[in-house]
């Protein structure tokens, strides 16, 4: 992963710019649709974005499904947003191979897989398949449990068993209940596979280096420790508050004893294709496993401190904005605040942790882990000073910032915070614009995908509930002339992987070799 450095400048220099350059800013979750209740965007008072995407500079830009290299249908992403924006080119997502090779017969076929199933069989051991239980389709999906059940039984595993991670948060909260119901008739479907623990992604997928929450998460699957339920849905009903948050509980039998504990001989698979938050809790586990001897597992590649062999590998994501960039000698300083500090360097740089002499990474930290509902504001100022600070600078052709707000607090699910966080996020976009004036910058504004745009969907059951996912919308893009620069009327039907290309046009560079996507100037 990338090196973080704290409110102040990185190390590094060298690298000048032709013309004053310019200001990208991704307003992360900004997606569009038309005014409505559901809408925290057109209900909040954002005059500044208004008047931008009313422009002849404004456009909006697909970032969802096929576009971006997602499967068809499937709401957009932040990873694959940034590393789209930064690749200049659409990207087979980890999504969409994991469902090419269930489709193609290569998982099914898969060496390692096959392997390790002959092995588990063989010698009367399980097979522990841990992932996030919805179809939410941002880290995981159950079809590919569906499908991993299937391949186990037709290899002979006789005990598999499902450590269900509940969602609620890229799927309407309450539905913890449908989909664990869902995991069991597909079980049942395969003839094989028990939910033996079920702990809120809260505890599994904590990303903030919160080590006690991926503890408890990892002790309930491994060891069998946590609170004793009967059946997997009673796990709901303890004072978790949401699916979020579900207390790491475990099965367990008549006699009081955990029905699938990790034992010696065992292998474990991940089953979520998406790694930075399953990643603390994989390395985790890998270290408390010993001294019983586990195979670990991943679907797809992780960026986990432990070398875990994936089924299914990446997409090349080199030849992007990152390499251009170095290439001219175009110096760039990246911004965020923790919560999208990866997104800016590691995802936008097409997962690759090299920090490039030409660059420079900010990451504004937040104290503890806030309540965003309570803070929507979060620490925009902060951001928005480091933004003018590196846009002061004549060396610095490109300031790259991602302002989180409009999604961290859109995955709240909370409407009226999400209306405060927009409100923020509109006043953080004119203080950059006037930066951007003072220091005669153009300013490129995008979303990465949508969110905040839809903050209510009928759940499985048709009743409408808070919604604080993603969505398919298209979202708004906007180039912002530098003072007396005009840029006439952008191109209309662009997707994502115009952004690098058109950054690449204000700087007066070419797009890169191996970029697809066109200027939309
Ligand atoms: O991980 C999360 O926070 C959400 O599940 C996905 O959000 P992101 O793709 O915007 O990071
Ligand atoms: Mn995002
Ligand atoms: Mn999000």
């Amino acid at each position: 992963m990338s090196t973080a450095t704290g409110d102040t400048e990185g190390a590094g220099g060298g690298g000048g710019a032709g013309g004053a350059g310019g200001i990208v800013l991704v307003l992360d979750g900004w997606g569009h649709a038309p005014p409505g209740p559901g809408n925290a965007l057109s209900l909040a008072s954002t005059p500044t974005l208004d008047a931008l995407t009313s422009t002849a500079g404004a456009t909006l830009v697909q970032a969802s499904g096929e576009a971006v290299g997602l499967p068809a249908g499937t709401v957009g992403n932040s990873e694959i947003g940034h590393m789209v924006i930064g690749a200049g080119r659409p990207l087979p997502y980890d999504s969409l191979l994991v469902q090419q090779e269930i489709e193609t017969g290569a998982l099914a076929a898969n060496a390692v897989l096959r392997r390790t199933c002959a092995r588990l069989s063989a010698g009367g051991r399980a097979l522990h398949l841990i992932g996030l239980c919805s179809d939410g389709q941002i880290h995981a999906h159950v079809d590919h449990l569906r499908e991993l059940l299937r391949i186990a039984a037709a290899e002979g595993v006789r005990a598999v068993w499902i450590h269900a991670i509940t969602d609620g948060r890229d799927v309407a909260d309450g539905t913890a209940a449908a989909y664990l119901e869902r995991v069991e008739k597909l079980a049942a479907e395969a003839g094989v596979g028990r939910v033996a623990s079920v702990v809120g992604r809260g505890y599994a997928l904590d990303k903030s280096g919160d080590l006690e929450l991926t503890r408890v998460a990892a002790l309930a699957m491994a060891d069998g420790a946590g609170t004793g339920v009967a059946h997997p849905r009673d796990a709901l009903e303890g004072p978790g508050g949401s699916d979020v948050w579900v207390r790491p509980s475990v099965v367990t039998g008549a006699a009081g004893e955990p029905v699938g504990a990790m034992g010696d001989g065992d292998a474990v698979l991940f089953t979520n294709f998406r790694s930075d938050r399953i990643q603390q809790l994989a390395d985790h586990l890998v270290s408390h496993l010993p001294p019983r001897d586990v195979t670990v597992l991943s679907l797809a590649r992780y960026d986990t401190r432990a070398a875990i062999t994936p089924l299914v590998d990446r997409a090349d994501a080199s030849g992007g904005l990152a390499d251009e960039l170095e290439r001219h000698g175009l110096r760039s300083v990246r911004i965020a605040e923790s919560e999208k500090f990866e997104h800016v360097t590691y995802y936008l740089n097409g997962r690759d942790a090299r920090v490039r002499e030409v660059e420079e990474h900010v990451r504004i930290t937040a104290d503890g882990s806030p309540d965003h509902r309570a803070a929507p504001r979060m620490n925009l100022p902060r951001v928005v000073a480091a933004v003018a600070k590196a846009a002061g600078r004549a060396d610095v052709a490109l300031v790259v910032a991602n302002l989180a707000n409009i999604d961290v607090v859109g995955h709240t699910g909370d409407a009226e915070a999400t209306v405060a966080a927009a409100r923020y996020t509109d006043e953080a976009v004119e203080a950059v614009c006037a930066t951007a004036r003072r220091s005669g910058r153009w300013v490129l504004l995008v979303g990465d995908h949508g969110n905040a745009e839809q903050m209510s969907k009928p759940g499985a059951d048709g009743v409408a509930r808070p919604y604080g996912g993603h969505t398919v919308n298209p979202v708004p893009f906007v180039v912002v002339p530098a003072p007396g620069r005009p840029v006439g009327q952008v191109r209309a039907g662009g997707t994502l992987a115009d952004v690098a290309p058109t950054v690449l046009a204000l700087l007066g560079r070419p797009p890169g070799a191996v970029m697809t996507g066109r200027a939309l100037l």
